[in-house]
């Protein structure tokens, strides 16, 4: 290799550790960030199983979902990828608010 394609090479790998080292902090603030929303997802789990309240609730997930959509928008995301991403979440705690009823 000439030692151009070896400085260029070098650079290539040094912006990829870049990249993945915001990557990997990311991806830790979307873990603790989820961790923390189904602490308060359990919470109203556990109100409605205690008052009787169905475990899912269409009308607030369609303001979310517009919500997010707007969002993400803004954001430079594809919005139809937050729109499922969310569906996703919501699905998973309307699975935990069945559970709290059982
Ligand atoms: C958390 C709730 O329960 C369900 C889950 C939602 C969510 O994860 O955001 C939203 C609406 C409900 O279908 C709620 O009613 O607020």
């Amino acid at each position: 290799m000439t030692d151009a394609a070896n400085d260029d090479a070098a650079r290539a790998a040094a912006l990829l550790r870049e990249h993945r080292e915001s990557i990997d902090r990311l991806d830790a603030i979307l873990v603790y960030t989820l961790g923390e929303r189904f602490k308060h997802t359990q919470a109203v789990g556990k109100l409605k199983a205690e008052h009787d309240l169905p475990p899912s609730d269409p009308a607030r997930e369609a303001l979310q979902i517009a919500r997010l959509e707007d969002l993400a928008k803004k954001a430079d995301l594809d919005p139809e990828f937050a729109k499922a991403f969310l569906n996703f979440i919501i699905e998973e705690v309307i699975r935990h608010h069945k559970k709290h009823q059982e």
